[in-house]
């Protein structure tokens, strides 16, 4: 399905995200909820299908600076709350308001928020590593602290869900960086063109992208079943 599924430029999704501000009137808040529970839900399931007998899988949740850190945040609330065991880490917090909310969130619900991450990755220390260091707006080199946490992630041995993109890569470019290709990718509201040639396992999360945004930039829709928040595409 990935091949026929349309992939989505980054002034198409710049446009789609301005639209979700004026047209749409979502929030910020509210789209970053959004986003972070169905990655949770997709990771849940994806969980449940491919590894049945872990009922409480060690996730390692790396959250970034900026908006994607966010849906990370809300993504290791709703897991935790699903019954994971989930670590943070969170190396670099701006001081934004809705962004210190969503960690006060997390450590309310006592996840353990680690100072810096393990020299070495032992197999079994986590099940997953998820992602949401940087999103589609990435562009440019990788800035210290994040190119060395991006290379130990990439040299973990450990299964990466990426949210949105794989961090450092760029929207339209793909892997300019060369770092890792991540397991897993869910992707919000449409797959980025740099996920053209992923041939890894593909979730996507738009479940709340209304039929005239859908319409306007051509979108794909892909497989929701009952009431998941996400769809396979690979
Ligand atoms: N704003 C919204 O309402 C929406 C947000 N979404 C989520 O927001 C993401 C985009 O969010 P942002 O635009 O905040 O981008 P990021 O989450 O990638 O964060 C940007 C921050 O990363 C840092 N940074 C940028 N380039 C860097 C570099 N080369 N090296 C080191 N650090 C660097 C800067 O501090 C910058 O403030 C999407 O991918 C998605 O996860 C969207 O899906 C749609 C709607
Ligand atoms: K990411």
């Amino acid at each position: 399905m990935e091949a026929n599924f349309k992939h989505v430029s980054f002034e198409e999704m710049s446009g789609i995200d301005e639209d979700y501000d004026k047209e749409c009137k979502y929030q910020v808040s509210q789209l970053i909820e959004l986003e972070g529970f169905s990655a949770a839900q997709a990771l849940y399931y994806h969980n449940l299908e491919t590894n049945p007998d872990v009922k409480e899988p060690k996730v390692l949740v790396i959250v970034g600076p900026g908006i994607n850190g966010g849906d990370a945040l809300v993504a290791a609330r709703h897991l935790k709350f699903f019954g994971y065991d989930i670590t943070i880490f969170y190396p670099k917090r701006p001081k934004k308001e809705m962004l210190e909310n969503l960690t006060l969130q997390c450590e309310n619900i006592s996840i353990p928020f680690i100072e810096s991450l393990p020299e070495e990755f032992g197999s079994d220390s986590y099940d997953f590593i998820l992602d949401g260091i940087f999103g589609f707006t990435f562009k440019g080199e990788i800035r210290s602290p994040f190119k060395e946490i991006i290379d130990q992630i990439g040299a973990s041995g450990i299964k990466i869900v990426s949210v949105d993109v794989p961090s450092s890569w760029q929207c339209d470019e793909g892997n300019v960086n060369s770092t890792y290709t991540p397991d897993i990718l869910i992707s919000l509201t449409a797959p980025k063109k740099c996920s053209e040639g992923f041939s890894g396992v593909h979730y996507i999360a738009g479940r709340f992208t209304p039929k005239f945004i859908v319409d306007k930039y051509g979108l794909s829709v892909p497989p929701y079943e009952g009431c998941n928040q996400f769809g396979k595409i690979n």
